[in-house]
């Protein structure tokens, strides 16, 4: 079904297939009024990505609790146990799935890996399958197939390993493990992806000299996410040195097995949390950690800025409503997860924004900067691309076809739009499976209208 003001931007990344061949449209809800929410959010896919690749690593086994259950993660899961590792769901107290228990087995190759469109899967894998015996192809979606793999598979060269690959820096590549890295000394290019720094650093401590890892380009990006790597390896007894700025020193030896409760995805609660400046009212979070490498946490700070007022009272992160939306002018680079759902509220703000420092994510799931200002221009707003970000001059919006480019975050940026302005239909909301398979329920409960506040304590 075709809405008739819809007229399909210039910016294409589907190649062939046309979203109106797709047909999936999820017609978003509106908010009937002020908001009155209260919720809880499965597990991060950053925190349960990188454990479950150092319990693979570690000398013993783990357990890992409340970890996220998504495409992202079942990935990772099943990609860890074609390399010989053994992960068992059992019982465990979070609300959203089994906990994970990890045992780790010699490392094998001989194998396929799946990474879907996950950039944890593509780049904290190949150092892995480089100690496995046997050679590990790795290939994905259509759209993986696009995001920049170069940085990865010349790093892990460098350090000893054998890699064929087709010379387009991206998947697909074979790693021919041999079942040890001889490591040492490199220096890479992380200005598209912190994930090559901590593909490396995750693995650095099994490599037989260690890992001296320098980064050497015009910006790095998603910093706290490096320095969640580091937090969870000297959680595993691995101390990171980081002499410099962009200088990581990982000493060799063994990683230790660990039982680790998985915090929140406090980027999933962006969209959520935004949700009650677009349609005023209040949400709060429950869960919420009081101590976090998770750059998620900057929403406390971040929403304040469009004009929200936000409490964090125990483990509940309450966001309300303030006087008015208003735009921000802002810098992005150490959380550019967050910015689609930021660059949607400041399309709905009632003054202009700009957000700087995220060209890098014109190598996530999708262009971001392109496929905002497409589909926020396509419901009639004003988005201008910046080398580095956008401009966004908030312009009244109508309904129409918001296409998700396969992409969890613009699928979640719609709904966000679509709270407030009628008849916008969303393409493939699946797409939120992965990271979020529950974001249907969660949304339609968040704007019932009749939605249990949460109780206080
Ligand atoms: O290491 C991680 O878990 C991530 C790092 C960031 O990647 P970039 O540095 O490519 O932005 C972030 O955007 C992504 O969602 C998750
Ligand atoms: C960039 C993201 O994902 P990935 O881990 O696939 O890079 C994201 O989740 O916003």
């Amino acid at each position: 079904m075709l809405i008739s003001r819809y007229s399909k931007p210039e910016f294409d990344p589907y190649g062939d297939t046309s979203p109106e061949e797709t047909n999936e449209w999820w017609p978003a809800p509106t908010a009937d009024g002020p908001l009155d929410a209260g919720l809880s959010l499965p597990g991060s896919k950053s925190l349960t990505n990188r454990e479950l690749v150092l319990a693979a690593l570690a000398e013993g086994p783990s357990l890992l609790r409340s970890p996220l259950h998504s495409r992202d993660s079942d990935l990772m899961v099943a990609a860890l146990r074609q390399l010989g590792t053994t992960i068992e769901s059992v019982p465990g107290a979070g609300e959203y799935g089994p906990d994970l228990r990890v045992t780790p087995g010699e490392l094998v190759g001989s194998t396929t890996i799946d990474c879907g469109l996950a950039g944890t899967v593509m780049r904290f894998l190949p150092p892995v399958a480089a100690l496995a015996l046997g050679p590990t192809t790795f290939d994905g979606d259509a759209g993986a197939r696009r995001r920049p793999m170069a940085t990865t598979i010349s790093s892990l060269r460098a350090l000893g390993a054998d890699i064929n690959d087709d010379g387009r820096g991206a998947l697909p590549f074979t790693v021919h493990g041999t079942g040890t890295l001889a490591g040492g000394e490199v220096t890479i290019d992380a200005s598209t992806s912190s994930q090559f720094v901590s593909g490396l650093l995750l693995a650095g401590a099994r490599l037989e000299h260690g890992l001296h890892l320098r980064h050497s380009g015009e910006r790095l990006p998603s910093l706290p996410h490096i320095e969640m790597t580091i937090a969870t390896l000297a959680r595993r007894g691995v101390v990171v040195l980081s002499p410099s700025i962009g200088e990581w020193v990982v000493p060799p030896g063994p990683i230790a097995g660990a039982e680790v409760d998985i915090e929140p995805d406090l980027s999933n609660a962006a969209p959520f949390l935004a949700a009650a400046l677009v349609a005023g009212g209040t949400v709060t979070i429950t869960g919420w950690p009081s101590d976090t490498t998770q750059v998620g946490a900057d929403l406390a700070e971040l929403l304040p800025l469009f004009g929200a007022r936000v409490s964090l009272v125990g483990d509940r992160l309450t966001v309300s409503a303030g006087e008015r939306l208003s735009g921000a002018d802002l810098d992005l680079s150490t959380g550019g997860e967050l910015a689609p759902a930021l660059v949607a509220l400041a399309a709905l703000a009632d003054s202009p924004s700009t957000i700087t420092g995220i060209g890098h994510i014109r190598h996530h799931e999708t262009d971001r900067l392109a496929a905002l200002t497409a589909e926020i221009n396509g419901l009639g707003g004003a988005v201008t691309e910046l080398p580095d970000g956008l401009r966004i001059d908030p312009r009244p919006l109508h309904g129409g076809h918001w296409r998700s480019y396969d992409d969890h975050r613009m699928a979640t940026a719609g709904a966000l739009i679509g709270l407030v302005v009628p008849g916008v239909e969303i393409e493939n909301i699946g797409t939120t499976a992965k990271t979020l398979p529950q974001f249907v329920d969660l949304w339609q409960t968040l704007v019932a209208p009749g939605t249990a506040p949460v109780v206080p304590t």
